[in-house]
């Protein structure tokens, strides 16, 4: 590495005085400034700095997921991004509480200064969903409209034109789906995990129809929802009822993704699966940490303006709420439980297959 030829002066290097003078305050146009508003400005300007981190971060994944193949030396390197991206989260997700410092009637001494804006109108939260994996059809209907009517054209067409790009669920699901591991020569690997999962749900059943602890009315529910598993299972196994069942939302990734996720997570101590493995554990924390920054922003919002409406013209509290649940993206990770099995029910692998799943540089012991 070259050394610098003129020294740097720590101000000039960060950009203090952009920066720093960047907080003005709405109030001061209109009257005396409201002491908390300082704190608001700075807050969101954290979090948007954030945010560029974490894009930084998240479009480099998303590069190295494009290219034709994905070597392990960059699967190591995208482990370790995805895991930085936590690291922010969770400090995003614990700044909540330095804005919760501000109590409701110090947020309204300058609240009506803000309006129509709001953080509908943060492009990279927007560009952050959009590129996890967030399909304009899946928001909820105030949602899509706000895309149109709430931001400025350059905005917008930012954003639309990121929406027709794949994004990275769409590039997941296609290095799930290309991975070579399902079709071992005679070994049916599926057949025999299905007998398994006909054991596991079968001893499932019984333990419902025996509980006598359960009313008729619980039984039956509980008899319903039992059912409903077992046709996920079903699905499992024919691509065709998987399809219809992907069609109603049921699941998102595709059957092979699906099929080949599945595979890594019951074998993630085989040598060849840990990356991948760390790859879909990482994945599955960043959907958890996003929609926990969702429902404490939402607490957030109620604590502050109870049943308001917000600036920026949704039902507030209750529409945060409702995205908590519908903005997911990796969800079929997290329901992907409901088909695992105890390592002890695993098919075994046969030898050849053990051989090559195993990395035999290690000779033991002689
Ligand atoms: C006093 C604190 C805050 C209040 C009362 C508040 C309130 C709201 C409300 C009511 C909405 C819904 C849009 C609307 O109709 O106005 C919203 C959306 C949003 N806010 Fe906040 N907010 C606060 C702080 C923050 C902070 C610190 C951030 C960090 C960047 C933030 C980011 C967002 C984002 C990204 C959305 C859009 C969410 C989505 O569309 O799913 N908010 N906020
Ligand atoms: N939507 C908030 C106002 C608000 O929080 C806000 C306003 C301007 C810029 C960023 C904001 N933060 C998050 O929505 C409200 O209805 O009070």
């Amino acid at each position: 590495m070259k050394r610098n030829i003129s020294p740097v002066y720590y101000g000039d290097y960060l950009q203090l005085d952009k920066i720093l003078s960047a907080q003005s305050l709405q109030s001061t146009r209109y009257g005396e400034p409201a002491h908390d508003e300082m704190l608001f400005v700075i807050v969101h300007q954290v979090y948007e700095l954030w945010f560029k981190q974490v894009l930084h971060e998240l479009n480099s994944v998303i590069d190295a997921f494009a290219q034709d193949s994905i070597p392990d030396q960059a699967l190591i390197s995208v482990v370790h991004r995805l895991n930085r991206i936590i690291q922010i989260q969770q400090l995003m997700n614990d700044q909540i509480s330095v804005m919760e410092t501000m109590t409701p009637q110090q947020f309204l001494a300058f609240r009506d200064y803000l309006v129509p804006a709001s953080g509908f109108q943060s492009i990279q939260f927007k560009r952050l969903e959009i590129s996890l994996g967030l399909k304009r059809e899946f928001r909820i209907d105030f949602d899509k409209q706000s895309f149109y009517s709430r931001l400025k054209d350059a905005d917008r067409e930012l954003l639309e034109g990121l929406e027709a790009k794949p994004s990275l669920f769409d590039l997941v699901d296609e290095w799930l789906a290309r991975m070579p591991l399902l079709k071992f020569n005679d070994f049916d690997f599926w057949k025999y995990y299905q007998q398994a999962t006909d054991t596991m749900l079968s001893d499932d059943r019984q333990t419902i129809v025996t509980n006598t602890t359960l009313s008729d009315t619980e039984r039956e529910q509980e008899l319903r929802d039992w059912q409903s598993t077992r046709d996920n299972f079903d699905a499992l196994f024919m691509q065709e009822n998987y399809n219809k069942l992907r069609e109603q939302g049921k699941f998102r990734l595709s059957h092979k993704a699906m099929l080949a996720a599945l595979f890594i997570k019951q074998y993630s101590e085989e040598p060849i699966f840990n990356l991948p493995f760390q790859v879909i554990t990482a994945l599955t924390e960043i959907d958890e940490k996003l929609t926990i920054w969702r429902y404490r922003h939402a607490m957030m919002v109620q604590r502050m303006l109870g049943t308001k409406i917000g600036t920026g013209g949704s039902s507030g509290h209750h529409y945060l709420k409702k995205t908590t649940e519908s903005n997911r993206i990796f969800l079929d990770f997290f329901n992907m439980a409901t088909f695992l099995l105890p390592k002890s029910m695993l098919p075994p692998l046969p030898d050849a297959i053990s051989r090559y799943l195993g990395f035999y540089l290690s000779q033991g012991k002689s």
